[in-house]
């Protein structure tokens, strides 16, 4: 075999010819001589093409026969290099999150879609790859930068747009294997070099796979490390994207909302959460909201950021329990707005009606408000409701509760105090809620609670319209709209000397009574429905046997019992559309019937229009001596407004018998039970 001596590289730039010419060196020996050339870089052709002429593409040796007219002289052997990526920067691009949008910067359209199909060859298929180069139209270039801040480029960065934000330079394309094996040949190097050639390739793969698995453990040991840290934190955290996919959540996340499942990642925020209103503010654009969640008697303050460098969203669940950061908060937050206004309120009952026209008129006053009403009927949504339509709905509307504060920390509050005033008080002072309120509506709830020493200090702001701090000596005026609250009977409590009789008769300027929900039940079915599409986002229908068994309860616990229920409904069905069987039984409610009743009235057994029909048919043909037989029961129901037919009645009896008012016997028709005689002497009764 012929031993060559002089190898000639021509390349297109003077990167490539640089890269080649690097690879070269390291597989050929050095007994050839190498010259290269890069058209880029140089102004005449060579005038020695030594015995093997290597082309690093055939665009190459076109371009040196056609544009420089120069061709290569016979004798010499022509070798066009076929070329691959460089395995030494692959493993940038291999942990790229598959289908991640990225450009393939070039600089012709052949090199970039050449590029890509390298790529794929070696096994890079897992993104979504995009050829960019500079000849590309505007309208193309518009399309495919769209959404995307990634590029590789084989070398070009000079051609990479500036608004990518990652660019992984991958460096020119080198030669391949069986390129290089031919050279080997051409120059007569083949024995002598192969071992070395395959030993110097298999240690090129060997190095990529340590860089690898050397970069997968950093990540797993970085993604422990991470986990460990947000798993400690206190507050629940959640990352979701625009369109509310969850990428990172911790652990306190999901304990709070219950979730079951361990991997929320790629969860949508929307099939995860049923709560309705928690989904609207996780996936609406206003970053500066908070919202304020019951979630398993806890209260849980939601708030939210913008992670800088992307769309993705960090929502923050802050736990009250424990929380003296959640508490502050949770002050500043009651003390500039209401909430609530006269449409949040639910009922169209006529007493629901009138209460909500008399809450109109007092609200346009300057009147105290006394709001009587039981607990759960909803007094703090009135006072809300009341103080956004004054006159002052714009200024403050702070609440204070006297139920859940010591008497201290209630003096302290209300009125605030002066710098060092008592042992542990501020170096500051404080602003009393009095004095934050001003020009707006202070609420003060569960007063019956309050001590005799803050009703005199309450009586004295009535009174005065001013208000002294805690170790001061100077009076400050006040202008603040005072509503009240109470589910006490303050009279009893005045007769028993706990409750001071001017204070009380300063508060009732503008008395209210809130109805409790027995005395409404009309509004049960607006507002059962109403609190479900508070709680989800799905479509639930409700079978009209569910409101009739609610009916039937007398809701100790009002609206809030009723809200209850309805979290309780929604988490245990077992489809969107709620039946009688979705009603909790006895046990679950706060109250059960009168003993006397407990027998014959029980939710599930609430009876609809057609039972009582069929109950009273049963009764007054045995009356008349007569068989209590589906035909006759269907005959009688044609004469009635209600028209059921044989098998409509079979199923009525049927549920009749289950619920234990008529025993069914075959040939002798039904009978009632004494459960049964007993509904209908209370009907004609
Ligand atoms: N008419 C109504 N329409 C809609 N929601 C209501 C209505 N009444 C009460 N609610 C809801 O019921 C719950 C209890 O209401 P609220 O806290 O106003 O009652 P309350 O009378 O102040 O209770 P308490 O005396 O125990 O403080 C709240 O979630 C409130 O939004």
């Amino acid at each position: 075999m012929q031993v060559c001596r002089k190898l000639t590289l021509i390349t297109g730039s003077v990167g490539t010819c640089n890269a080649l010419k690097v690879q070269l060196e390291e597989y050929i020996p050095t007994c050839v001589t190498i010259q290269a050339y890069p058209l880029d870089g140089i102004s005449k052709p060579p005038s020695d093409f030594g015995d093997v002429v290597l082309f690093s593409s055939s665009l190459v040796k076109r371009e040196l026969e056609e544009d420089w007219n120069c061709m290569i002289p016979k004798g010499v052997q022509i070798i066009i290099a076929d070329r691959t990526i460089n395995y030494e920067f692959i493993d940038r691009i291999v942990l790229l999150s598959p289908k991640t949008k990225v450009l393939f910067v070039s600089d012709a359209k052949e090199s970039a879609e050449e590029g890509i199909r390298a790529l794929k060859e070696v096994g890079i298929d897992h993104l979504d790859l995009y050829p960019y180069y500079p000849g590309l139209s505007n309208c193309e270039k518009s399309k495919i930068t769209k959404d995307t801040d990634i590029a590789i480029t084989p070398g070009e960065k000079d051609k990479v747009l500036d608004h990518i934000r990652k660019v992984y330079d991958i460096g020119p394309r080198l030669l391949d294997f069986p390129t290089i094996f031919k050279l080997l040949r051409a120059v007569g190097q083949l024995e002598t070099r192969a071992r070395h050639f395959s030993i110097k390739y298999i240690q090129k793969i060997i190095i990529l796979a340590k860089k690898l698995s050397h970069s997968t453990n950093y990540i797993s040991e970085l993604n422990h490390h991470l986990t460990t840290v947000i798993d400690g934190i206190e507050d629940g955290l959640v990352v979701f994207d625009s369109r509310g996919i969850i990428s990172v959540h911790n652990e306190k996340f999901r304990k709070m909302l219950d979730i079951p499942a361990l991997n929320l990642r790629g969860v949508k925020i929307s099939e995860l959460i049923y709560n309705k209103k928690l989904v609207e503010f996780l996936m609406n654009h206003r970053l500066d909201d908070e919202l304020t969640l019951d979630i398993n008697s806890d209260k849980v303050l939601v708030s939210k950021f913008k992670l800088t460098d992307n769309d993705h969203i960090v929502a923050r669940f802050l736990s009250h329990k424990n929380s003296v950061e959640y508490k502050e908060k949770e002050n500043i937050k009651q003390g500039h707005f209401a909430k609530y206004t006269f449409e949040n309120i639910v009922g169209e009952s006529s007493l629901m009606n009138q209460t909500k026209n008399i809450a109109k008129k007092l609200a346009k006053t300057e009147l105290t408000i006394l709001l009587h009403g039981e607990s759960g009927t909803g007094k703090e949504l009135f006072a809300s409701a009341i103080h956004n339509s004054s006159p002052m709905g714009d200024a403050p509307f702070l609440a204070v509760n006297f139920s859940s504060l010591s008497d201290d920390l209630i003096e302290s509050e209300l009125f605030g105090y002066e710098p060092g005033a008592f042992t542990g008080a501020s170096k500051k002072g404080k602003l009393g809620l009095f004095e934050q309120a001003e020009g707006g509506t202070i609420f003060l709830d569960e007063i019956g609670d309050s001590s005799l020493k803050v009703q005199a200090k309450l009586l004295r702001v009535l009174q005065e319209k001013e208000v002294m701090r805690i170790g001061d000596t100077k009076i400050r005026p006040v202008n603040v709209r005072i509503i009240a609250a109470t589910n006490q009977d303050l009279k009893m409590l005045m007769k028993q000397g706990q409750f001071r009789k001017d204070l009380y008769y300063r508060l009732k300027m503008g008395y209210m009574k809130i109805p409790p929900l027995r005395q409404r039940k009309e509004d049960i079915s607006e507002l059962f429905n109403q609190l479900i599409d508070t709680e989800t986002t799905e479509k639930i229908t409700v079978d009209k046997e569910v409101i009739l068994a609610l009916q039937n309860y007398d809701w100790p616990g009002n609206v809030r019992e009723l809200r209850n229920l309805v979290s309780y409904m929604l988490a245990l069905r077992d489809c969107n559309h709620l039946t009688i069987d979705d009603v909790p039984s006895w046990g679950y409610f706060e109250e059960g019937p009168k003993i006397e009743e407990q027998e014959e009235i029980n939710l599930k057994d609430a009876l609809s229009d057609s039972e009582l029909f069929i109950l009273q048919c049963i009764y007054d043909l045995k009356e008349e001596n007569k068989t209590a037989g589906r035909k006759i029961l269907s005959e009688l129901s044609k004469q009635s407004s209600i028209y059921l037919t044989e098998g409509k009645i079979r199923t009525i009896l049927d549920r009749l018998e289950k619920k234990g008012y008529i025993l069914k016997s075959k040939g002798s028709g039904s009978v009632l039970t004494k459960k049964g005689k007993k509904v209908i002497d209370g009907n004609q009764g």
